[in-house]
């Protein structure tokens, strides 16, 4: 199965949201990602509406289930009791559980399972009779242990942090040692039946690489680069250069 492409809308809200006026459209820029075989939506809800609001989550839901049924709604954020109120509003297929603090200009380490183990496991049963996938922000620096406790509390995913290996887009050298611990990470992972979704600072040039590393890499959402290119190349274009990225198209 190739990888699928979740596109994340957070930079596009942002970008609307300088204005007091509705566009860009995440309804529209969503309907042309979709259209253009996206396998599904990504939001990152922040407590102080910053990036997506919390108006945007029902739109986004009533346009996968009016015009894309296959398609899933991922939603990503820190499990406050208030974050759990936005997913029960609009039930989306998958819960991404990122240990972001609110003061975070954006996503920048995974969960500390060690740490934050009983916590976890008493977060996630609520969203697993809900009926959503629950996936966990991981850090990428191949520990095992870690991801055993992931499994323990009851993930069905890990979600890989690549904000290290995007930001390696200057050296080749330094890419490959981060990836080798993507790998060992993700190969954890799988031997223990989990899925492996990655996300942050992906782009064109740098999936090839991990997905020929981690073949079974099931989803990646994509967003800052991807609006970025979409602003050069339009979203539809762009949506298709992601998804060869991924191996879904030749
Ligand atoms: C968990 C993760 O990596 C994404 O949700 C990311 O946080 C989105 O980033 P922005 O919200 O800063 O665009
Ligand atoms: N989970 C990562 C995500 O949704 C988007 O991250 P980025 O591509 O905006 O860095």
């Amino acid at each position: 199965m190739p990888t699928k492409l979740s596109v994340n809308v957070n930079a596009i809200a942002m970008l609307r949201n300088r204005r007091d006026l509705p566009w860009p459209s995440l309804e529209a820029l969503g309907r042309i990602a979709l259209q253009a075989g996206a396998s599904g939506l990504t939001v990152h809800p922040r407590p102080d509406q910053r990036h997506v609001r919390f108006s945007d989550l029902p739109v986004i839901r009533a346009l996968i289930d009016d015009e894309f049924p296959e398609a899933e709604f991922n939603i990503e954020g820190y499990p406050t009791p208030e974050f759990f109120d936005l997913c029960a509003g609009v039930e989306p297929e998958q819960v991404t559980l990122v240990p972001d603090h609110p003061s975070q200009a954006t996503s920048d380490h995974g969960w500390d399972f060690r740490k934050h183990q009983a916590f976890l496991a008493d977060v996630i049963a609520p969203y697993k009779k809900l009926g959503c996938r629950v996936s966990l922000f991981a850090d990428g620096d191949g520990d095992p242990e870690a991801v055993a406790i992931a499994k323990a509390v009851g993930a069905d995913r890990i979600e890989l942090y690549t904000g290290p290996y995007g930001g390696c887009h200057n050296s080749p050298e330094r890419a490959a040692a981060v990836l080798a611990g993507l790998g060992k990470t993700a190969d954890a992972a799988i031997a223990l039946g989990m899925g492996v979704n990655a996300g942050h600072d992906l782009t064109v040039a740098n999936l090839p690489d991990l997905i020929r590393r981690i073949p079974q890499l099931a989803e990646a959402s994509i967003g800052h680069a991807l609006t970025a290119d979409a602003l050069e190349f339009g979203m539809a274009e762009t949506v298709r250069r992601f998804r060869r990225a991924c191996g879904q198209i030749v």
